[in-house]
């Protein structure tokens, strides 16, 4: 399905009660994995997703190759899997991806050096203790006062635009980007080329040579920043890294590359369309605007409603394995849906209700487990200060578009917006 069509059909947002399709079945009884392209809502994951939890929280799944495997989808099988040091997540053990069509140059080889989310212990935990202490809660904390720096600075930038602006140009994908920068060491004005390189990275249908190009030019800068932190240290994390001693120079480049692209796509697709679902659920926006204190647990609801990293973790089991009374086969692909295990009404009441006053406590949006996100507490911060900020700054924020005509980031490995037009 193009993204074309899926825009003209789409519902007008708070208003997506679509009814549940019939399961689809690329070749006999296992379906292929739902993908972005078949929401009938910006917020709402595939009902064909929801329709195969409500089925089984473990179903088979057919993955673009042909290859069959499985797909999770229960919230607590999910916790289940990611919390299991059988299950691994090395590349060289993962076959084509869920959605991406083609092959993928990071699935079958050794993982990148430095590249975490592709590693199993001894050698990610070994990496991931390096980095903790940048990312923990209270060092977090410690960045509010800066973060909200930034956040007013482009919030005067957008303002000096008049009375309309693109607000992921201007607001959503500025924010993380400037603060992951000032974190790692990264000069800001060079955003223009890593941030091309990592949207090319987490695209969906780019080509091989294409994702290959992106990381080898995206490693490349980061291997000579951490080069030159080596010579001449600043405060930073590369600075920090490079003067420890204890990581190679392409295990600090492999790492910085890793950070600065999660750091702030992802993120930067948080706030455009938690915007977008705040400015589309009125009777929510306007309780997070009456009471700002409210606003620590309306990230948590948005990141559990949204789950922006829809097409789930990949994992491996290491050894046959029973689970919900299956036998998984050591070497068989698994994929974890964290958008169904987000909705799954096992574990959250009225799930598909956007409520920003719930308690969305136990949420997968940052996964779980060895792997769990390391810029989790920076995301939140980010995300804390920015809403109430901008809502507080632009009281009148409006769509300066019909939702229909809003570019869905339907064809990234990050869901998002591409772009969110706004007027005030
Ligand atoms: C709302 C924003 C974010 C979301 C939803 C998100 C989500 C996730 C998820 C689901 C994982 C688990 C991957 C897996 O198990 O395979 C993960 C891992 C990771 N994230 Fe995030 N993330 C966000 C922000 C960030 C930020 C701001 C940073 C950087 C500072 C970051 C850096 C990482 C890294 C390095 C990992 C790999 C951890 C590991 O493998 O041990 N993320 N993230």
């Amino acid at each position: 399905m193009s993204g074309e069509s899926v825009h003209a059909s789409r519902d007008i947002p708070g208003t997506c009660d679509s009814p549940v399709p019939a399961l689809p079945s690329s070749h006999g009884d296992v379906p292929a994995h739902p993908t972005d392209r078949d929401r009938r809502c910006p917020f709402d994951p595939p009902p064909e997703l929801t329709a195969l939890r409500e089925k089984t929280p473990l179903s088979r799944l057919r993955y673009p190759d042909g290859h069959i495997g499985w797909l999770v989808t229960g919230h607590e099988p999910a916790r289940k899997v990611l919390a299991d040091p059988r299950f691994s997540a090395r590349s060289e053990l993962k076959r084509v991806p869920v959605l991406r069509p083609g092959t993928d140059p990071f699935y079958g080889s050794p993982a990148l050096p430095g590249w975490l989310v592709d590693m199993d212990a001894p050698d990610h935990t070994r990496l991931r203790r390096r980095l903790m202490s940048w990312f923990t809660a209270r060092r977090t904390r410690a960045l509010t006062p800066r973060i909200g720096r930034i956040v007013d600075d482009r919030l005067d930038e957008m303002a000096a635009l008049g009375g309309q602006a693109d607000l992921v140009e201007h607001f959503a994908l500025p924010v993380p980007s400037l603060v992951i920068c000032e974190l790692l060491g990264v000069p800001y004005t060079e955003r223009a080329d890593f941030q091309r390189n990592s949207a090319t990275l987490f695209k969906l249908d780019v080509t091989a040579e294409q994702a290959a190009t992106a990381m080898a030019e995206l490693n490349a800068f980061l291997t000579e920043l951490a080069l030159h932190r080596g010579r001449s240290p600043g405060d930073d994390l590369l600075s920090a890294l490079a003067a420890d001693g204890e990581l190679s120079t392409a295990e600090i480049a492999g790492a910085g590359a890793l950070l600065l692209s999660a750091g702030h796509e992802t993120t930067a697709g948080s706030l455009g369309l938690g915007t977008f679902a705040l400015m589309s659920h009125p009777d929510q926006l306007a309780r997070l605007t009456a009471a700002p204190s409210l606003a620590a647990n309306a990230v948590e609801e948005l990141l559990r409603y949204l789950t922006i990293f829809h097409f789930g973790l990949p994992r491996t089991p290491l050894e046959d394995l029973t689970l919900l009374g299956h036998t998984l086969r050591a070497g068989e692909s698994v994929t974890v849906s964290l958008s169904a295990a987000n909705r799954d009404p096992a574990h959250f009441e009225d799930p598909d209700r956007l409520d920003i006053t719930r308690s969305a406590a136990g949420h997968l949006a940052f996964g779980h487990g060895a792997h769990q996100c390391i810029g989790q507490h920076l995301a939140r911060t980010e995300m804390r200060i920015a809403f109430p900020a901008l809502f507080a700054r632009f009281p009148g924020l409006k769509l300066a578009v019909p939702s229909s005509e809003v570019p869905l980031g339907e064809d990234m490995g990050f869901y998002g917006v591409h772009a969110l037009p706004v007027r005030w």
